[in-house]
C-alpha cells in the first residue's frame, strides 16, 4: 500500500473547493501566501538564553517586542491574505548580554471565538458580510500590525479595530482595551504615537463613525495626557473614504496621509475586496491641530497619485511650517486589493515594479483646504519601514533608518524562490546633512547577502547618547532554510554589520512593527500597577455599534459619534 505521504499532492487542496473551506480537511492553501517563509508558524513558547554569535552589548536592558500576522486556522477562502492573520507577539528580553525569546497570541475575541471552534469564523479581510452567523456582532480585529507601551501595558493593534491590552512580561492578554471607557469608537490606529516631551500619547482612527464597517469617511483624532486621561478629540470627514495608516506628529499638528485604495459597502456586500486601488485619485494629507482643533480647522493638502508608506521623521521648520518626511511609492505597493477594474477582467495578482523614495513634505498651515503640493524634494532611498530615535518624535531630526530593496544585488533565486514580503535585502542608516539644506547626506548601507531579508528595525538609544547613538534592532529572515535571527547593529555604524547575532531554533511569519522598551519603565510601571495606580482595566462592556446590534437597531453614521459626546 501506498504511503499515505505519497498520495500528499492529490490530497493537499481536499480543504478547499471553488476556492472555499469546504470543512472537510485541515490543511493551509497551496497558495504563495501559505508557503515557504510564509507558512504559518502557530507557535507559542519560550526559549531562555539563546544561542548568540558576537556579543550584546551589555548596556542593552529592555525588551524588543514585535507583531506578525500568523493565521491560526485555514481560512475560510482559498485566496486569503497574509494581512488577515492572527496578531502573534515576539519578545526578545535582552539583559546582561543575554536574550530570552517568548512568543504568544493576542486573545482577541476573534482568537476566542475561532479557538472554541477549532476553525476559521471570520472571512475575508475587514469584511463581515463573509463572516459565519455565528460570529456577527463579535469584534474582528487580528490586533496584527503593532505593539506599543502604553502606561504599563502592550497594545497590540490593528487599524480595523480597537486595541487589546497585554502584559509586557507575561505577554497575556489583559483584554480588549477602551483606555478605561474614554474611546469607544469602532477602530483604532496601528500607529499611535507618543510625544517623548509631554508624555502624551497621540493616536486617531478613520472609517470609526459606526460599526468600523460602513466604508465612510469619517476621522477622529484624540490625545491621552501622560496620566491616561483623553484631553483632545476632534470628528472631522477625510476627502474620501480611503486608507489612513500611519500619521506623523509635530509639536502642534497631526498629519494623516490618506492613500488612494478606496472602500466600498457594495463592494463588501458582493464579497468582494475591502480596498481598490485608484490610480486617478490624489493621495491627501490631512493637517490636524493638535490641540483645541475644530473641524473647520482641519487642511487637506493633495497631492499626485502615490501609495504612501511609514513615516520616518515629522517637525515644524524655523517658518512655522509642518515638515513631513515620508516613503511615497509610485503605485499600488498591496496589490491584493487591485484596482475594480482589474479585478473585473479577473487579471492575476502580481507585485508591482515600484520605486519608493523619500519624499519630504512642507505644509503650510495657513494654507486653504484642497491645496495641491509637491514635494519639497526627494532621496531616492528605495526603501521602506523607516524608524528614527523616537526621543527626537517632533523635533527637527538628523537620522533615520530603513530597509532598503537593492535588485542590482546578488539574489539566490534557486535556493529562496520570490522573496517573501518583499526584496528587503538591505539595512541603511541615513543622516541628513545640515551642509546640504538637510537635502540629503550620508547613506551607511549593509547587505544582508543573497538568500536574507530584513524586518521592521527599530531603534534602541544609548543611556545619556545624543540622537541616534544607540542599537538597531531587526529580524532577519533566512530564505533559503526558513529561519529567522535577531541582529543588532551599532546604530551609527551600519555597513559594519551586525555586533551580534541572536540565533532562534525556528521560522517566525513576516511581521509589521516592533519597538524596545527600556526595563526601567516596565519596572515603574510595575510598581505604580501593584500601587495605588491598580491593575490595567480592561473594557467592561460592549462597544457601542455591539450594542446596537444586539438590539436589533440599524447602526447609522453618526451614532458612534454622538456616543461618544463630541459634536
Ligand atoms: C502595513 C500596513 C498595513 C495596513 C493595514 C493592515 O490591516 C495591515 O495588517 C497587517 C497592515
Ligand atoms: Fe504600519
Amino acid at each position: 500500500m501506498a504511503h499515505i505521504h505519497a498520495l500528499e499532492p492529490q490530497v493537499t487542496n481536499s480543504n478547499y473547493a471553488k476556492g472555499r473551506n469546504t470543512g472537510t480537511g485541515h490543511k493551509f492553501p497551496d497558495t504563495p501566501v501559505f508557503q515557504g517563509m510564509n507558512k504559518p508558524s502557530r507557535f507559542e513558547g519560550d526559549i531562555y538564553d539563546l544561542e548568540v554569535t558576537g556579543n550584546i552589548p551589555k548596556d542593552i536592558n529592555g525588551t524588543f517586542y514585535r507583531v506578525q500576522p500568523d493565521h491560526r486556522f485555514p481560512p475560510i477562502f482559498e485566496d486569503d491574505i497574509h494581512f488577515n492573520g492572527d496578531g502573534s507577539v515576539t519578545a526578545i528580553r535582552i539583559v546582561d548580554g543575554h536574550a530570552d525569546f517568548k512568543q504568544r497570541y493576542v486573545r482577541t475575541d476573534r482568537y476566542v471565538a475561532e479557538n472554541a471552534a477549532r476553525r476559521n469564523l471570520f472571512g475575508k479581510y475587514r469584511n463581515p458580510f463573509t463572516d459565519n452567523e455565528s460570529v456577527k456582532g463579535v469584534i474582528r480585529t487580528a490586533s496584527n500590525t503593532n505593539i506599543t507601551f502604553w502606561r504599563g501595558m502592550l497594545l497590540a493593534s490593528k487599524e480595523d479595530g480597537p486595541p487589546f491590552a497585554m502584559d509586557p512580561v507575561t505577554l497575556e492578554t489583559i483584554g480588549r482595551y477602551d483606555f478605561e471607557g474614554q474611546i469607544l469608537a469602532p477602530t483604532f490606529t496601528a500607529h499611535p504615537k507618543f510625544d517623548p516631551d509631554t508624555g502624551e500619547m497621540l493616536c486617531f482612527a478613520y472609517e470609526a463613525g459606526t460599526d468600523g464597517s460602513d466604508c465612510a469617511a469619517d476621522v477622529v483624532t484624540w490625545t491621552f495626557d501622560a496620566d491616561g486621561k483623553k484631553t483632545e478629540e476632534l470628528w472631522f470627514e477625510a476627502p474620501y473614504a480611503g486608507m489612513i495608516h500611519d500619521c506623523g506628529i509635530s509639536k502642534n499638528y497631526m498629519v494623516l496621509p490618506l492613500t488612494p485604495l478606496k472602500m466600498s459597502l457594495d463592494r463588501l456586500k458582493q464579497g468582494g475586496n475591502k480596498f481598490a486601488w485608484d490610480p486617478k485619485e490624489d493621495q491627501w494629507y490631512g493637517l490636524v491641530p493638535r490641540r483645541g482643533g475644530k473641524k473647520e480647522d482641519v487642511i487637506w493638502f493633495k497631492a499626485d497619485n502615490g501609495f504612501q508608506g511609514h513615516v520616518a521623521g515629522c517637525y515644524e521648520n524655523e517658518e512655522g511650517k509642518v515638515v513631513l518626511d515620508l516613503t511615497v511609492a509610485d503605485g499600488n505597493v498591496f496589490f491584493w486589493f487591485p484596482t475594480e477594474e482589474e479585478v473585473a477582467a479577473g487579471a492575476p495578482l502580481k507585485p508591482n515594479r515600484l520605486s519608493s523614495p523619500t519624499h519630504r513634505w512642507v505644509f503650510d498651515p495657513k494654507a486653504k483646504t484642497g491645496t495641491k503640493v509637491s514635494p519639497a524634494f526627494t532621496w531616492p532611498t528605495s526603501g521602506e519601514f523607516s524608524r528614527i530615535d523616537d526621543r527626537w518624535v517632533t523635533k527637527k531630526y538628523r537620522h533615520f533608518w530603513q530597509l532598503g530593496i537593492d535588485p542590482s544585488r546578488p539574489y539566490d533565486f534557486e535556493k529562496c524562490g520570490p522573496p517573501a514580503g518583499g526584496l528587503f535585502n538591505c539595512i541603511a542608516r541615513y543622516s541628513w546633512d545640515p551642509e546640504n539644506d538637510m537635502q540629503t547626506g550620508e547613506e551607511d548601507v549593509y547587505f544582508a547577502g543573497p538568500t536574507m531579508t530584513f524586518q521592521e528595525p527599530s531603534f534602541i538609544p544609548r543611556n545619556g547618547g545624543a540622537e541616534g547613538e544607540g542599537y538597531i534592532i531587526v529580524l532577519l529572515n533566512h530564505l533559503d532554510v526558513l529561519r529567522n535571527d535577531v541582529v543588532i547593529f551599532d546604530a551609527q555604524k551600519i555597513a559594519a554589520g551586525p555586533v551580534a547575532t541572536l540565533h532562534l531554533p525556528l521560522k517566525l511569519k513576516l511581521g509589521f512593527h516592533g519597538n524596545f522598551v527600556d526595563h526601567r519603565d516596565i519596572e515603574e510601571w510595575q510598581k505604580r500597577r501593584e500601587g495605588a495606580l491598580g491593575p490595567v482595566k480592561p473594557a467592561r462592556e460592549p462597544l457601542p455599534w455591539q450594542k446596537a446590534l444586539a438590539n436589533g437597531q440599524i447602526h447609522t453614521n453618526g451614532v458612534a459619534s454622538e456616543v461618544n459626546g463630541s459634536h
